[in-house]
């Protein structure tokens, strides 16, 4: 029988699926997403903008917009899009994940989609999204090709695919590996195989085997003086894509 989850390396997952109440735990072991949230929902926040025409002052700015978080975790993304006005659906293989996703949206109110499934799966079941995202997630599946063309086909026609991720370079090794996971222990040793980093030109080539075109790029790069994140066109450790159907 074919391998029905095709992009899932299952001990990548399997790490996730165990975070639980970390998820949430802003000091916990996913720290640095909480501290990448407000540079990166408000690079998400503009661009959505941007390609929907929205109002950038507008309370609820994405009012109305279907968006796909693909790899959701435990909601950190998913809930901030819904709170500007998104119909939000959030998908992650890791089904402990969609619990504490699912759990963390009731208890805030938010009417939020998540199901523990993968995109191809998603896929197959003949779904599309105005906006289709994935943050942090291509550096861990396991056939980025095959992840970033499945990601595309469920965006709708006129649409836009957003993605961040790592980029491979001696600076990215220094920070990302050395730097956080073993120096300053802000992420589990092990958590990011620098290997599996995609450098922005191989990125661009994927999406363009894909048949999008990248419209809009930016770095986010980390000021340990304010212990926050901002965004930068350096793109030499943490980067976004925006890309369109070309
Ligand atoms: C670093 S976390 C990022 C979570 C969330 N996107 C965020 O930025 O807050 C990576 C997530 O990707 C999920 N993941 C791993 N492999 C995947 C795959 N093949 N397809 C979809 N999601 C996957 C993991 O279960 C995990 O929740
Ligand atoms: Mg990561």
């Amino acid at each position: 029988m074919p391998n029905p989850q095709p992009t899932v390396d299952p001990a990548e997952v399997a790490r996730f699926d165990a975070l639980g109440a970390q998820w949430w735990d802003e000091k916990g072991k996913m720290a640095p997403l909480h501290a990448m949230n407000p540079a990166r929902l408000a690079f998400l926040r503009d661009a959505l903008v941007r390609r929907f025409g929205r109002d950038p002052g507008a309370l609820r700015p994405l009012k109305g917009l279907s968006i796909l978080d693909i790899g959701c975790g435990g909601g950190l993304l998913s809930e901030p899009l819904a709170r500007m006005g998104a119909k939000v659906t959030g998908i992650d293989p890791a089904a402990g994940n969609v619990d504490v996703a699912r759990a963390h949206a009731a208890e805030a109110g938010l009417d939020i989609e998540y199901f523990p499934i993968t995109a191809e799966e998603l896929l197959a079941r003949g779904a599309r999204f105005d906006a289709v995202v994935a943050l942090e997630v291509v550096e861990h599946v396991a056939d980025v090709g095959l992840f970033v063309r499945t990601a595309g086909a469920l965006v709708a026609e006129g649409g836009a695919l957003v993605l961040s991720t790592l980029n491979r370079t001696p600076k990215s090794f220094a920070l990302a590996i050395v730097g956080a996971e073993y120096v300053l222990r802000w992420l589990p040793p092990g958590t990011h195989r620098w290997e599996k980093f995609i450098t922005p030109d191989e990125l661009e080539a994927t999406l363009a085997g894909a048949g999008f075109a990248v419209s809009e790029k930016a770095g986010m790069v980390y000021d340990p003086l304010k212990s926050a994140f901002r965004l930068s066109t350096d793109m030499d450790v943490n980067y976004f894509m925006v890309a369109e159907r070309g």
